[in-house]
């Protein structure tokens, strides 16, 4: 059976974590073929966006230990930070033991907005478009009929009215929000061609002018959401008692429910966990990241994205919902050799799917950040993990890397100017 469970992976090195993998099945030969070399060639890369030049790589690591809706995830998670996959894994060994995370997601419905000014009467141009709203969907689906055809397509319309309280016909507008299922699909293609294939309809029907079609963002009926439950006495920690990290991990919510200085950057650790999947699985992180954040303001004031309480048996229970405009399939997915590895390790049968599992990765990144944070302090695992990074910083390659770091961390000194001196001392 696949598990998720690989204790000591990361004391192996690349070449035998490469082995195993093909050894658990996780991995094909093909799989093994594309990690060993320039996983992205410039060929390719000159064919994916303009002035291409050369490609930039980042490193691909394994989040482990990942139990969601009882089925096991080894989650592929780029990114250049040291500490969030170790983090990751961390709470995820933890949550596994109280029966993993549980998850599900919304049907993936996109909006497209079509935004129309100028309208005469803007009251009649509304009652215009939902008179002719069944005939509007009709003619959405018609611009891209496979979509119809896996059970997608546009399934529902609206019509807002901005700015009416001006008074100004300059300044009010018509906004036409055109519901979309994109299945599989992230869908902003999709929906582009679907909304602009209706604007000249819609000038018709509203003697309006339209300038902007185009999909939103902010996708708040295309949910996933995660929660876990944790007995106190799993959460003990050197010290520290499983309620008195309980405690302080509700506080530290507490603190970024109420304060949005402190909400950005517990939203920061959050992300930690789940930009890294969106961008190994070839995701449009930047569309993930604006619909997280403007949900995170939902209710009026910036706040956190995740939510940590007791519930009455002592437990910790923690629940994240967000946006998530991820696809299994379209933009760069299928044309980026490591994202199509990264969903072959991940292996998620659907979009909604996909978003569960990044939901789990954004709450255990949280719970990770909160439970260094209520105890030792960041600096302690985190700064342990970047003296590799800070040592190469300072110049040292080959074994003096992993000597230099181990002295950073013994003598308390993870600084660039420190291992430069160690670097200096070695070389002379
Ligand atoms: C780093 C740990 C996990 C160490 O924590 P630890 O207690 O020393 O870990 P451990 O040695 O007991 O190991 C427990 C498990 O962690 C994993 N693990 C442990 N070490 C490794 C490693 N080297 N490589 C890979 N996985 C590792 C691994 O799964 C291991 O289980 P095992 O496999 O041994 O059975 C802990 O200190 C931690 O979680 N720290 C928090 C790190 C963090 O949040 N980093 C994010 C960067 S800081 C930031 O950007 C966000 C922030 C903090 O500002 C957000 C906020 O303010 O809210
Ligand atoms: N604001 C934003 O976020 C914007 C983002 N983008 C970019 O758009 C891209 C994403 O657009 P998207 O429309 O998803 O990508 P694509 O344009 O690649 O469209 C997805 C394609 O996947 C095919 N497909 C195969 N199987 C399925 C399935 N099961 N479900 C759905 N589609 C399937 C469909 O092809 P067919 O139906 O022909 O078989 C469809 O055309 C990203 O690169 C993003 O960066 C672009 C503009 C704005």
């Amino acid at each position: 059976m696949k598990t998720s469970r690989i204790p000591g992976f990361y004391k192996m090195t690349v070449e035998a974590r490469r082995e195993l993998l093909e050894e658990m099945h996780s991995f094909s030969n093909d799989d093994k073929e594309i990690l060993s070399k320039e996983a992205l060639s410039t060929e390719t890369a000159d064919k994916m966006i303009e002035n291409v030049i050369g490609t930039f790589s980042l490193p691909l690591g394994l989040g482990l230990n990942f139990l969601i809706n009882g089925k096991e995830y080894v989650v592929p998670m780029a990114v250049e930070e040291p500490s969030i996959v170790a983090s990751a894994s961390y709470i995820a060994k933890i949550v596994r033991e109280s029966g993993g995370f549980t998850a599900e997601a919304t049907e993936r419905v996109m909006i497209g907005q079509i935004q129309v000014v100028g309208c005469p009467d803007i009251h009649a141009a509304k009652a215009a478009i939902l008179k002719e709203k069944e005939a509007l969907i009709e003619d959405a689906n018609a611009a891209y009929p496979s979509m119809v055809a896996r059970g997608g397509g546009a399934v529902d319309l609206e019509v807002r009215i901005l700015n009416e309280e001006s008074g100004s016909t300059y300044s009010q507008m018509l906004v036409i929000h055109v519901y979309i299922d994109t299945r599989d699909a992230m869908g902003a293609n999709i929906i582009n061609t679907m909304v602009e294939s209706l604007a000249p309809t819609v000038e018709e029907l509203t003697n309006g002018k339209v300038y902007l079609r185009i999909l939103s963002n902010y996708a708040d009926k295309c949910l996933a959401r995660a929660r876990c439950v944790i007995p106190p006495e799993l959460l003990k920690s050197d010290g520290f008692s499983g309620e008195e990290v309980r405690e302080g991990v509700i506080h530290a919510y507490e603190f970024a429910a109420s304060d949005p200085y402190r909400a950005v950057t517990h939203n920061k650790g959050i992300m930690n966990g789940i930009d890294p999947i969106v961008i190994a699985t070839g995701n449009d992180w930047r569309a993930v990241e604006a619909g997280a954040h403007a949900y995170a303001a939902k209710d009026g004031q910036y706040g956190s994205m995740t939510t940590w309480f007791a519930d009455e048996d002592g437990n910790l229970v923690g629940e994240l919902e967000l946006p998530m405009s991820v696809g299994t399939v379209g933009g760069a997915i299928r044309v980026h050799p490591m994202a199509k590895l990264s969903h072959s390790l991940l292996d998620v049968e659907s979009a909604q799917e996909l978003a569960q599992v990044i939901v789990s990765v954004g709450l255990a990144q949280n719970l990770g950040a909160l439970k260094a944070l209520v105890t030792d302090g960041i600096q302690k695992g985190h700064m342990a993990l970047h003296s590799r990074s800070v040592a190469i910083a300072a110049g040292a390659s080959g074994e003096l890397i992993d000597i230099i770091a181990k002295q950073l961390v013994e003598e308390k000194q993870i600084r660039v100017g420190k291992a430069k001196e160690l670097v200096d001392s070695y070389i002379k």
